[in-house]
This record gives C-alpha cells, structure tokens and sequence, in this order.
C-alpha cells in the first residue's frame, strides 16, 4: 500500500492501495513506466510565473452559497479562489460572482495547525488504483463521499504548453499512449488563450489516474491562492487581492454529487479532449456516454 500526502495538507496522509486484477503486475513507485508519486504540484524551469494585478477587486456583486451544496449554477464555474487568511465577519461560505464565475471559499476547515492550506482532505480511507481491460487504471473510492467534499489536488508539472506539444520524443517514447495534461485556465483577460499545463504523466498522485465519464461524479475548479490580502474601505468584502498567480491555478477536485464506496472516481475531460486525445474512443460505460453508440 503507497501511503503519500496529497498535497492539500502538510498533515493529513491520503492512503492508495493498488491492485490489479488482470496480471498482477505490481504498480509501484516508480515502476517501469516511471511514475513518481508527489505531494505538491512541481513548477518546471522555466515556466514563466507572473504575480501581478495588483489591486484586482473580487467578487464585487458577491452571492453566497454553501460548499456542500453545489448547483448547477456552481459547477459551471470556472475558478475559485482560496483565501489563505481568515476574515472573521465572513465564515464557511462561497461567493459567486455570476459574470466571471468567480468562486472564493473562506474558512474551509483547516484542521488544528496553523501551518495546514485551507483545504484538508475529506477522504479518510484513501482510494483503491485497478486495472480496466480496456481504460487501465482507474480510482476507485474506498469510503462514502459526500457531495461537494475535497477530493485532492491534481498535482503534476506545471510546465508552459507548448513545451509537451513540441516534446512528440516524450509522448511517443512513453510506453502507454494515455494523457495526464490538465490545461490551466488563463484568468489573465489580456493574455491570449492558456498557456499553462499541469502533466500528471511522470509526476503525480492518485488523481492522475481518474477516468474520463460523460456522468462524471467530480468535479475540478481552478484556485487561485491568495497570499496576501489588504482591507479596502469601500469594497463590500472590505478586501482585494495584492498577489495572485493568475497563469497557474491550482486545480482541486471535489464531489459532483455523492458518491458510494468502491464506485469509481471520474471527471468529465471535455469534448475537444475526448475527440482529440482519446479520438471519440469513451469507455465509461455511462447511459448518458456521449460517445458509445449501441450497435
Ligand atoms: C489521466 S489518464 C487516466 C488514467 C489511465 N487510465 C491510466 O491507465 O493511466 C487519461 C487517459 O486514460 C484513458 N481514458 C480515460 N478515460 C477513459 C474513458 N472513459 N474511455 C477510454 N479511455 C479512457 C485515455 O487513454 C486517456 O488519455
């Protein structure tokens, strides 16, 4: 059994058990394939890493809604932004800001320590990595999971895109032709298009293994972590960012909806992704596959 931090907290321990039903090929640390496990996501040399917008207000016409009980209107969102400091007029809520679906969670539990991110894993009894005949790995869940509970942080390189595109040697040489990239949404209005990545391929966690379903039971939001913040007068949430990283959210996976023990753990990995990568080819088995037609 791998035991490995996952990222979202310094204390907490996410346990991983692999098996594999079909050869009993042990997947190990680094095994043939070369996969590392890794706490926390890695930042490639090189990769341009821009803090900037200063004074940048968020969520000016704030709602608020609850963790636990994400709506539609919510998983549309694109972002969320993590507060690293407590404001203690607001607790345990997120704020959507509808024209950008912006997300900003405060309060999250932390757990006792101080030095503890603002997300702390959920899941306790850790997960289960099998082999599929026809997808290979899979994440399977070993405990009951709530809907709108943290799952992990999808760690990997974060690594400027064109850097694997151009890199036709890794993706041809790697011995097995599935993907681990995870395009990260550019916030940075004057930019043009992404220009970042997360490969989970080399270096990653049990997330890098997460299935694509057309009915996925998880979701990813892109965070921002914010490093500091300073009171501003006017602004109804008395606060703006200073700092923010807007190239390189964090991006961190929470329950779509609840989810059973031993039931898969999927994401929906986007049309362009499924035709592109995968050439239409889904094997998620879901009523609602987008790609399975019946013969
Ligand atoms: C991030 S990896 C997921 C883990 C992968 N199954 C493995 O064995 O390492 C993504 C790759 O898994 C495969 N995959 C994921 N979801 C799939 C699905 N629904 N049907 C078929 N293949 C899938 C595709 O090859 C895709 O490029």
């Amino acid at each position: 059994m791998l035991c490995f931090k996952d990222g979202s907290s310094l204390l907490r321990r996410n346990y991983v058990r692999i098996e594999n039903h079909l050869d009993m090929t042990p997947f190990s640390d680094n095994d043939e394939h070369g996969f590392h496990f890794i706490e926390e996501r890695i930042i490639c040399d090189g990769a341009p890493i821009q803090e900037s917008h200063p004074g940048t207000v968020i969520t000016p016409n704030a709602k608020q809604y609850f963790l636990t009980g994400l709506n539609e209107e919510q998983q549309l969102a694109e972002l969320l932004i993590c507060r690293r400091k407590k404001n203690p007029n607001i607790t345990n809520h997120l704020l959507v800001d509808n024209s950008k679906c912006l997300f900003e969670c405060l309060n999250i539990e932390s757990g006792s320590s101080t030095t503890n991110p603002p997300y702390t894993s959920l899941v306790n009894k850790g997960v289960t990595i099998r082999k599929h005949p026809l997808k290979n790995w899979c994440v399977y869940s070993n405990e009951v999971i709530s809907k709108g509970q943290f799952i992990a942080e999808y760690v990997g390189v974060v690594q400027p895109i064109m850097m694997i595109h151009n890199s036709t040697v890794a993706l041809n040489t790697f011995p097995n032709n599935h993907d681990y990239t995870f395009i990260l949404k550019n916030i940075d209005e004057s930019a043009d298009g992404d220009t970042h990545e997360i490969c989970g391929k080399y270096h990653g966690n049990f997330t890098s293994f997460i299935n694509h379903s057309c009915n996925p039971n998880l979701i990813a939001f892109h965070v921002l972590k914010v490093e500091r913040e300073e009171r501003k007068e006017n602004h109804p949430m008395n606060t703006f960012l200073i700092k923010e990283d807007v190239h390189m959210p964090h991006v961190y996976l929470f329950a779509k909806r609840n989810i059973e023990q031993d039931e898969e753990l999927t994401l929906d990995y986007g049309h362009e992704y499924v035709q592109h990568v995968m050439n239409g080819e889904c094997f998620c088995e879901s009523k609602y596959c987008r790609y399975h037609q019946d013969p």
